[in-house]
């Protein structure tokens, strides 16, 4: 009889929900993906069906577990990992939502954030919460939304609403609305909670009239939380024993557990993580202070870099522009360009994240001629990933005095050689690319797997870490200082153009 147990993990993306189960090696030996709807209410907002994606959770279990010819008795532990910041709230008697969930991209709080900029709150935020004040955080969105859906507030102060990330709502459907509760990897991106104390900062909480009673519980990223219930998993009851933001799972599923050790991740958008230890770091240049993870009682944090637009540039050049057929095919045509001929495209469509934060900037393109081609066109979106990246990284350095030996990445546009070759010419480092582009969810079985005795520590784990692909960096210094300064004064030439303003 075959007696081989699985960790399955939820990986809830921002344009798709996941579900990849992992044998003991740490190999998919089975994986669902199902995509869900994004509205656009209004220009710069986004929003999800919390509903919608709880149905797509539901069906990817089923059919991961179908296509790998598992039984549901099998899986030893449930790892979630989610796409960060984006807020539901629902009604906990009924179990519904009140609104679409408001996505981490979405600008419809941009005015609430600007007037908490505006009346002098940034310091003390920054030194409780380690984030800057942001519309991408969830704390505005959960004020909007008590503060436009009919009768919200009255509801929330009677203790009738609850708020929660992705990871939240998913693990509150799972155990059949037994268990309200989160990790500190994700709670550390709501800008409401204290980093220090490990605690819901009342202060915050009473500055922006948000009653803690709505307010999920706070766990480590590794421990058991509740147990599937119902039909939610084929009617077997699982543990869910991992959950972590899908950046900090990314981190921990590339193993990168010491100090200075950094990874990026080119997903929708794309973040760099670097793990500074178990002291928190505060930036003076515009870098996030997050909580890595949270295990065996202790918690590590890292700094980070947000880029909010990576790969959504080349489902732009996909879907809005039609110049790519599929994002793969992004990779033949940035070959076929040969050069960009002095071409820079700064894809801020939602503003810019790290590290300028500049909410009301959006998107540019320069240096076009009449023989710009779409080949090069496609290159310098490629490209904007790369510089975006190398932004970030500089900062980072300057800002903890650790060079980088190394970048280590994953993520869906990862797997594209024409950008991780220019990523490591761009920044003069090599690149060291996992060997599975599902590091995320890698990173959520860990965590789960180490809380239910699948592997008995993380020196097991590393055992099972497979060789990755590396990328040397082959450009001279002349050409890497010539291209990057002409991205530098592209990005300032954006910062300078709003568009609203005129
Ligand atoms: N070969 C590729 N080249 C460039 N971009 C790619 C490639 N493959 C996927 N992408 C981009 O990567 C993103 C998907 O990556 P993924 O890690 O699945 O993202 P998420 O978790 O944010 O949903 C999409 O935006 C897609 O356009
Ligand atoms: O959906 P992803 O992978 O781009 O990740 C989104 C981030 O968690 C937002 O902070």
């Amino acid at each position: 009889m075959n007696d081989q147990q699985y960790i399955m993990s939820i990986d809830e993306g921002t344009t798709s929900t996941r579900a990849i189960l992992f044998n003991n090696d740490g190999d998919i030996v089975g994986k669902a993906q199902r995509e869900f709807h994004q509205y656009f209410p209004k220009s710069g907002w986004v929003e999800h069906d919390a509903n919608e994606i709880w149905n797509a959770v539901q069906s990817v279990i089923s059919e991961a577990l179908i296509n790998a010819d598992v039984q549901p008795y099998k899986v030893r532990g449930i790892g979630v990992t989610n796409q960060r910041e984006t807020t539901v709230i629902w009604d906990k008697n009924t179990g519904e939502p009140i609104y679409h969930a408001i996505v981490w991209q979405s600008k419809q709080t941009a005015a609430l954030a600007d007037q908490l900029k505006h009346a002098g709150y940034d310091e003390m935020i920054h030194e409780k919460t380690g984030l800057i004040i942001d519309s991408y955080f969830s704390a505005t969105k959960i004020q909007w939304i008590l503060d436009n859906v009919a009768g919200a507030r009255q509801k929330a102060e009677n203790g009738d609403l609850l708020f929660g990330t992705i990871d939240t709502w998913v693990l509150w459907k799972l155990t059949g609305g037994k268990v309200h509760a989160t990790d500190y990897t994700n709670a550390s991106r709501t800008m409401l909670f204290n980093i220090h104390t490990l605690t819901w900062d009342k202060d915050i909480l009473k500055l922006l009239h948000i009653p803690e009673s709505m307010l999920p519980e706070v766990h480590s990223s590794s421990e058991i939380y509740g147990y599937t219930a119902g039909y939610s998993f084929s009617g077997v009851q699982v543990p869910i024993a991992g959950i972590a933001g899908d950046q900090q799972a990314a981190l921990f599923g590339q193993m990168a557990l010491q100090r200075g050790m950094i990874k990026n991740t080119y997903g929708t958008g794309a973040f760099i993580v670097m793990n500074t230890g178990e002291e928190p770091t505060l930036s003076k240049r515009g870098l996030l202070t997050t909580i890595a993870y949270g295990i065996n009682g202790k918690v590590n944090y890292a700094l980070e870099g947000s880029i909010f637009v990576a790969g959504s540039a080349i489902q732009w050049l996909r879907d809005g522009m039609e110049m790519v057929k599929s994002s793969p095919d992004s990779e033949q045509m940035a070959i076929d360009a040969k050069s960009t001929d002095g071409v820079y495209v700064v894809p801020a469509f939602t503003g810019l994240g790290a590290p300028y934060w500049d909410q009301d900037a959006r998107g540019a393109v320069f240096g076009l001629t009449r023989g710009t081609t779409k080949n090069q066109f496609v290159r310098a979106t490629l490209e904007s990933l790369a510089y975006q990246t190398r932004d970030v990284v500089d900062t980072m350095a300057a800002e903890t005095g650790i060079d980088l030996k190394s970048l280590a990445v994953d993520g869906g546009a990862a797997n594209n050689n024409y950008l991780m070759q220019f990523q490591a010419d761009i920044l003069g480092t090599p690149i060291q690319r996992a060997s599975i582009s599902e590091t995320t969810a890698l990173g959520a079985a860990y965590l789960a797997g180490l809380a239910v005795g699948f592997w008995d520590s993380i020196e097991e784990i590393r055992r099972t870490v497979k060789s990755r692909d590396a990328f040397a960096p082959q450009m001279d210094g002349k050409t890497r200082t010539k291209l990057y300064t002409g991205w530098q004064k592209a990005v300032q030439a954006t910062i300078q153009y709003h568009p609203d303003e005129y």
